[in-house]
């Protein structure tokens, strides 16, 4: 089998992004191996690298021209709006209850530590404008699965779930697969 630089390059940035990903166990609980994005942020090419290597796929493997990026807060928003200025479509912040102000639209989750409520402002979206949702890690898929709800709440399609980080064996792309297409960068 032969491969393309393009291939060859997007394997070489996985092992660096790899390698750059911390892990610590029992934070924020006991029982909970968490991985740490954030030594990624300090490789300034490596963070251009990803978002250039992320937008290339979502011209390239999303069926439709994606209109907007929404990343969920807190880590989706260290490398979404990137993503959203190289693709130049606008940027949808999805936050967490009570932070966005104006009439929004909520769905409440359960993810693997805890419960929590997300929202987006009522009009963030042109109606039917394909959406890109993009956050650090995939985990049981509640969160995504809520970041989904709202998006088409506010009037939006997904076009594609992307992660750089699927913790495979909590199952979140079980969750979602049935709803919209997931893609993720590194599974562990
Ligand atoms: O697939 P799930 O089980 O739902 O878990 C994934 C979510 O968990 C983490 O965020 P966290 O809830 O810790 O929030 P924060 O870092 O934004 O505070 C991560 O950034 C994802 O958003
Ligand atoms: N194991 C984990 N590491 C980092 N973030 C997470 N979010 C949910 N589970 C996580």
């Amino acid at each position: 089998m032969t491969t393309t630089t393009a291939e060859n390059d997007l394997e070489k940035l996985k092992i660096e992004l790899a390698s750059s990903i911390r892990e610590f166990p029992d934070f924020p609980q006991k029982g909970i191996l968490f991985k740490d994005i954030m030594p990624i942020f300090q490789k300034p090419q490596l963070v251009t690298n990803m978002c250039v290597a992320i937008a290339a796929h979502a011209v390239a493997e999303i069926p439709v021209p994606v209109d907007a990026v929404a990343g969920l807060e807190a880590r989706g928003f260290l490398f979404g709006p990137q993503i959203a200025a190289i693709l130049n479509v606008p940027f949808i912040p999805i936050r967490k209850q009570g932070k966005l102000p104006g009439k929004t639209v909520r769905a409440t989750y359960v993810k693997e530590y805890g419960e929590d409520v997300v929202e987006v402002q009522s009009d963030a979206l042109k109606p039917g404008a394909k959406v890109m949702i993009v956050d650090d890690l995939l985990a049981t898929g509640g969160t995504m699965k809520a970041a989904i709800e709202v998006i088409q709440k506010a009037g939006g399609d997904v076009a594609e779930a992307f992660c750089i980080i699927e913790l495979t064996a909590l199952k979140g792309r079980d969750v979602l697969l049935d709803t919209v297409p997931v893609f993720t960068l590194l599974s562990f």
